[in-house]
């Protein structure tokens, strides 16, 4: 499995301080984010919570350089990425964070185990051959570990929303992130397909990985170790929920509820 343990540093995984994002399209500039300080330990699930509009989306997207900060900065294992140039950026992206969204983004061209291969081997250097197996051999052991083996050579219209959801998880995984970021990974899905997504992501966080989540879904908050909560651009409280156990379910989503409906949710 894809680990995150073996760069121990001494610093947490992800680190913003004073993050702040005002968007210059409108005038005055609309201001998402005020100044968010919040810190991810290595192998923490956190999920960002809130109301629509609230900022979790861009927060996601300003601490992972997909967009770029208006102040304040951010460090991934205590390596400040607001320095990085454009092309840096996009290397450490590539290398060192995985991405679920709602939607797959895959070629409809290619099939799926291809879809999964087509970041990895980017990643890889040219001529790298021994690199490029390594990936190959990465990328099928995520799918069989993810049960999707069987799909591989399948179409991207021919597996099932959750099959392409879990399939989103290994490409993410693909080239053994320190982070791993879902925007809402859940959110086209049905109850069961929501289930197994979760299933397979709350198993990428026991195996170690970093896991920072936006979500509406309090059903899907109640798996983390701590949901935040933002509101207009500044996280307003957080509650630490420790580590998930099937029997718990229950029991944490009604406390996570009863804690989010005393914040306004
Ligand atoms: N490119 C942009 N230009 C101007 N304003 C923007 C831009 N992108 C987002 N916003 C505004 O920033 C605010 C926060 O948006 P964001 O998508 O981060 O919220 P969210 O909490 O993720 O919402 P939702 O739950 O609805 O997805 C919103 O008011 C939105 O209209």
């Amino acid at each position: 499995m894809t680990g995150t343990l073996e760069t121990h540093n001494g610093h947490p995984a992800l680190e913003c301080r004073g993050l702040t994002k005002a968007y210059r399209s409108t005038d005055p500039p609309t201001r998402v984010l005020n100044g968010i300080d919040l810190s991810v330990d290595r192998g923490e699930f956190l999920v960002v919570m809130g109301a629509s509009g609230s900022g979790k989306s861009t927060l996601l997207y300003s601490v992972s350089g997909m967009d770029r900060p208006t102040d304040g900065n951010v460090r991934l294992e205590g390596r400040d990425l607001t320095s990085l140039d454009d092309a840096e950026m996009s290397r450490v992206r590539l290398t060192r964070m995985g991405f679920v969204f709602q939607q797959a983004y895959f070629l409809e061209n290619l099939n799926i185990r291809d879809n999964i291969l087509l970041p990895a081997l980017k990643a890889v250097p040219r001529g790298d051959r021994a690199g490029r197996d390594a990936a190959i051999a990465r990328v099928d052991a995520l799918m069989e570990r993810f049960g999707i083996a069987h799909v591989r050579r399948h179409g991207v219209t021919e597996v099932s929303g959750g099959q392409l959801q879990r399939a989103s998880v290994c490409r993410a995984l693909a080239c053994g992130p320190s982070v791993l970021f879902a925007d809402e990974p859940t959110g086209a899905l049905n109850s069961a397909m929501t289930a197994e997504v979760m299933d397979t992501l709350t198993d990428v966080h026991r195996e170690g990985t970093t896991l920072v989540m936006v979500t509406h879904d309090p059903s899907c908050a109640a798996r983390a170790d701590r949901v935040v909560y933002l509101r207009d651009g500044t996280v307003v409280d957080s509650r630490r929920l420790g580590p998930w156990s099937p029997e718990e379910a229950q029991r944490r989503e009604d406390d996570l509820l009863t804690w989010l409906r005393g914040l306004g949710f």
